[in-house]
């Protein structure tokens, strides 16, 4: 089984340096394919109500027998923020989930235009305070819009779960979380398969570690101290995309495989893009 190391949170819990990502593991397949990556390893699950697979994220941690070992994940959607919105979607991930407590709890997207963000993450402050909910998190969030939380509750989060992979390395954003004490977690850090893995630069450096170009992306995202959540339903891919712990890149090779910026891959600048 590969070990996957952890990292402390502002909050003193621990955080998995990778974890799975869920989009689309549904039904029994998906459970299956969520079962096996807990099997070789993955202890961070990263689900959403957006999803819709939160029962199936429960049934492979039931059948698990680790529960206490898993970080699960889920996350408001748009559409129930507010205070009173967030507690009862929360009861609502709870049920659907079949467990007693959400490990991660995250702000999907902000929705600027909806400007309910503030009081959506006052009840994720009184969730934590019940014991619901371990962590609390965003995700999508622009520096101002984490400094105008930290502001108005004096709670900062956890965690910032944004796009990021090497064409899109957030280096403005990470050096905010870094001076925070926020922790980064990179959502399609594999820039969903692309044209990425065959640039020819992660080709050289897989070859001198003797590691395929998707370790070296994975690898990669540790070294900027920032989680990634790869997806795969193939769990010989999972376990490839788990096995990063053994191997360093050098500075030269984090600045290279950082050089490939071309900026974001798809319509989800959160000044702008909202989802309910
Ligand atoms: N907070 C947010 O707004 C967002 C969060 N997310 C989260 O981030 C997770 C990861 O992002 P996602 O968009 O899924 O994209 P990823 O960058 O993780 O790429 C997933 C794709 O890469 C393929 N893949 C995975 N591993 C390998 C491998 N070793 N070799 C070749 N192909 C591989 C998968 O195929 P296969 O399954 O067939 O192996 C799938 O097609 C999501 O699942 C979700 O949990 C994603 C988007 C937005
Ligand atoms: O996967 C997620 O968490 C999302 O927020 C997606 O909706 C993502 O933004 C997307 O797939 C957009 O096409």
């Amino acid at each position: 089984m590969i070990s996957i190391p952890p990292v402390t949170l502002n909050d003193g819990t621990e955080l998995a340096q990778l974890g799975l990502g869920t989009y689309n593991l549904r039904g029994p397949e998906g459970v299956d394919a969520i079962a096996a990556a807990i099997d070789s390893g993955y202890r961070l699950l990263d689900s959403a109500v957006n999803y819709e697979n939160e029962a199936e994220v429960g049934e492979a941690v039931r059948r698990s027998g680790i529960r206490d070992e898993l970080i699960v994940t889920t996350k408001v959607p748009g559409r129930d923020h507010g205070y009173e919105q967030t507690l009862a979607s929360a009861a609502g991930s709870l049920e659907r989930l079949g467990l007693d407590r959400i490990d991660l709890y995250l702000i999907h997207w902000p929705n600027p235009s909806v400007d309910r963000y503030v009081d959506t993450w006052r009840a994720m402050i009184e969730l934590r305070e019940r014991g619901t909910v371990r962590s609390i998190g965003v995700s999508n969030f622009t520096e101002p819009m984490l400094a105008r939380l930290i502001d108005e509750t004096g709670v900062t989060p956890a965690v910032n779960q944004v796009e990021l992979h090497p064409y899109f390395p957030q280096a403005k954003l990470r050096a905010f979380h870094a001076a925070h004490g926020i922790r980064t977690e990179s959502w399609s850090p594999l820039a969903r398969r692309s044209e990425l893995l065959t640039e020819p630069v992660l080709a050289e450096v897989a070859e001198a570690h003797g590691v395929t170009p998707t370790q070296v992306v994975l690898r990669w995202h540790t070294e900027l101290g920032s989680t990634p959540i790869p997806k795969s339903a193939h769990p010989e891919r999972q376990r490839e995309n788990a096995d990063v712990f053994g191997f360093t890149l050098t500075n030269d090779e984090v600045a290279a495989i950082s050089g490939l910026e071309r900026g974001r891959l798809w319509d989800g600048d959160p000044d702008t893009h909202e989802e309910m």
